[in-house]
């Protein structure tokens, strides 16, 4: 009589491709990369190429999402305690911290590879910079260890539009660094809203986000102020002639919303208006970048 012996193997749930798409941070890269549109047709009057327009998109929509994935890869841990992202692929197993590095490599490389030979070198070099920004100094660093981070990491996903700018121009213009400076002054508010809502989540796991280290009501208050900012921020490139009225009317009437949902926030609130505030941030950024688009292309300086 032949002996069986039963294997009890408990398989680990396979990863499809929307777990890779997922760790991407599609929707995050797909405003990112609209952002680096605007900078590629505002830096040049007329048409621009297209084969040029498609390269530097997907070589800086392949280095971002490369980014994203290095984030997931770093932040496993604290991933899987929190409640917003304890679902995630990498916590729940189904990729493992090898095949994400892999995918994350290729993805890099082919963005880099991408941008150094059919755009230029600047553009390839800026946008790595980009990435080590993100996925290195802030993820790495900042976000554990300073409620500063995001405004200083911020940099890293604020520096779109510049690479959109130098894939056309091959050098870094002052109304680049203007669109820069826009989202720049846009991270703080986007994202100390959601952190209000999320506290809990990031005390849990000793990430010094400045709800947990300053309070909510501080908090609040740099929401406003920095919506504040923002607004004066938004005037500048009407004011240093680089867009027109239909820019101005957009940007005033945005960002009089953004400042009306800061003000609820911090004297009004209810149970749901930080995560309001959060979400019109999207809305506003992706609303103002198209704005200077129609302006640009309907009515030219
Ligand atoms: C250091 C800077 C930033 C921080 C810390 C930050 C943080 C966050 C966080 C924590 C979320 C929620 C993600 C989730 O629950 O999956 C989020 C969502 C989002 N962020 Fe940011 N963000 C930053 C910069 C940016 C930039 C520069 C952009 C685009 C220009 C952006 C666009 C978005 C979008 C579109 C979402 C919604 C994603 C979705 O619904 O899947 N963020 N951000
Ligand atoms: C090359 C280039 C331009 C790179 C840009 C990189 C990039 C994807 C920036 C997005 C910023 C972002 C979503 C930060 C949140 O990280 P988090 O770790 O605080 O949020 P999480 O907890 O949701 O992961």
């Amino acid at each position: 009589m032949s002996k069986s012996t039963t294997v009890n193997v408990v398989a680990s749930p396979r990863a499809s491709w929307r777990d890779y798409y997922q760790i991407t941070k599609p929707r995050v890269v797909a405003l990112l990369v609209l952002t680096a549109l605007v900078g590629m047709c505002l830096s040049t009057p007329g048409a621009i190429p297209w084969q040029l327009l498609v390269n530097s998109m997907l070589g800086i929509w392949l280095l971002s999402s490369a980014a994203a994935a290095i984030n997931h890869i770093v932040d496993e841990k604290i991933d899987a305690v929190m409640k917003r992202t304890y679902k995630r692929p990498m916590p729940n197993g189904k990729i493992t911290p090898f095949n994400a590095i892999f995918f994350a490599c290729i993805l890099a490389f082919s963005g880099f590879t991408l941008l150094y030979v059919a755009v230029n070198p600047l553009t390839a070099w800026l946008t790595l910079s980009g990435l080590v920004g993100y996925s290195v100094i802030y993820t790495m660093y900042l976000k554990r260890a300073t409620p500063q981070n995001i405004t200083i990491g911020g940099l890293a996903g604020a520096i779109p539009p510049l690479l959109g700018w130098t894939a056309m121009t091959n050098e870094i213009h002052g109304h680049a660094l203007l669109l820069v400076l826009i989202v720049f002054t846009w991270t703080p508010p986007h994202f100390w809203a959601l952190a209000i809502h999320r506290r809990d989540d990031y005390a849990k796991v000793n990430i010094p986000m400045l709800p947990v280290t300053h309070g909510i009501e501080f908090t609040k208050t740099q929401v406003l102020l920095y919506t504040i900012l923002l607004f004066v921020v938004c005037l500048i490139p009407y004011l240093v002639g680089m867009s027109n009225w239909l820019y101005l009317v957009s940007a005033v009437v945005l960002n009089s919303i953004f400042f009306a949902y800061a003000w609820k926030l911090k004297f009004y609130p209810e149970e749901s208006t930080a995560m309001d505030t959060f979400k019109f941030s999207i809305v506003h950024l992706m609303l103002l970048f198209i704005m200077l688009l129609l302006d640009h292309y309907l009515l030219p300086v």
